[in-house]
């Protein structure tokens, strides 16, 4: 048995930290990017985590955990220094439900990798509980070889893709176009601008002639 990576989306789905301090702290930073409905279930707070509740950003319940605080969540994240607590909260979960144990990657079902974005580009290192400082090194590593400039490369690529499958040409020239422009050069912010023109003006002509776009 092994952890597969899966990208998700919590846009909306309730997610219920258990546990409010520094672990809790870096975990929801991180899912306040996500869109989730946080609720925070612990008697004390961070400061940072307070702010958040001040802002209206998260919920936050002053209290102990009780089974029926996480009955509705889709993610539950336990983030707890007391080990019996979460046991507990292990024990209380519904099976069909997502939980992150902070302590001990193999006693939930999902945990969390090292991660950084470049816009649409996403990088993720796991070292399946073995060396959290190990992922952190990696992703320092790999952070040196994607700068900034990807950001707007992502988007060049999509834009370039959508308008290629408006062309009228095969899918052979297509494929060899796309994997053309996985080059560095291609990183020129000029050498984009030309490029997009050149398919802009192929998917015009291809109108021009009355032939319908590709669905
Ligand atoms: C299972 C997992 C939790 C999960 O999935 O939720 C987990 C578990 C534990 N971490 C512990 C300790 C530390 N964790 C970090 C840092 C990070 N930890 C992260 C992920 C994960 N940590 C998941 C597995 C990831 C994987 O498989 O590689 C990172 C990558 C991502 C993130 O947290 O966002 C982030 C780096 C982010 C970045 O910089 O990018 C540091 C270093 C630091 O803080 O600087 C230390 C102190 C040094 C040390 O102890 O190694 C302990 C022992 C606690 C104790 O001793 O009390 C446990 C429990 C245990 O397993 O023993
Ligand atoms: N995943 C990771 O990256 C890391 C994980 N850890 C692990 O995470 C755990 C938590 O670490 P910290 O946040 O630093 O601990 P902490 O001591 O700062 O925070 C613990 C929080 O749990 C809350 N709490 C205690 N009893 C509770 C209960 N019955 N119900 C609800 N909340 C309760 C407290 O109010 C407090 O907010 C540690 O046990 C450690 O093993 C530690 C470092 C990194």
């Amino acid at each position: 048995m092994t952890f597969i990576p899966l990208m998700i989306n919590l846009n909306e789905k309730k997610v219920v930290v258990i546990g409010g301090g520094s672990v809790a702290e870096k975990r929801i930073r991180h899912l306040k990017e996500s869109g989730a409905l946080i609720t925070v279930i612990s008697p004390e707070i961070t400061e940072e985590i307070r702010k958040d509740w001040e802002t209206g950003k998260i919920k936050w319940i002053g209290k102990k955990f009780e089974t029926a605080d996480i009955q509705d969540a889709f993610l539950i994240l336990i983030a707890t220094s007391n080990q019996m607590v979460n046991q507990s909260v292990l024990k209380a979960a519904p099976s069909h439900v997502l939980v992150n144990d902070a302590t001990d990657a193999h006693s939930g079902n999902v945990t969390f990798p090292a991660s950084f974005r470049r816009g649409r580009l996403s990088i993720s290192i796991s070292t399946d509980g073995a060396s959290p400082h190990l992922s952190a090194e990696i992703k320092r590593r790999i952070q040196t070889l994607f700068d900034e400039d990807y950001e707007e490369y992502l988007e060049f690529l999509d834009k370039s893709r959508r308008l290629l499958k408006q062309t009228s040409l095969s899918n052979q020239m297509r494929k060899m176009l796309l994997k053309e422009m996985i080059d560095e050069r291609f990183l020129n912010k000029d050498i984009q601008s030309t490029t997009l023109r050149w398919f802009t003006k192929m998917v015009e002509e291809r109108r021009s002639n009355g032939e319908r776009p590709r669905e």
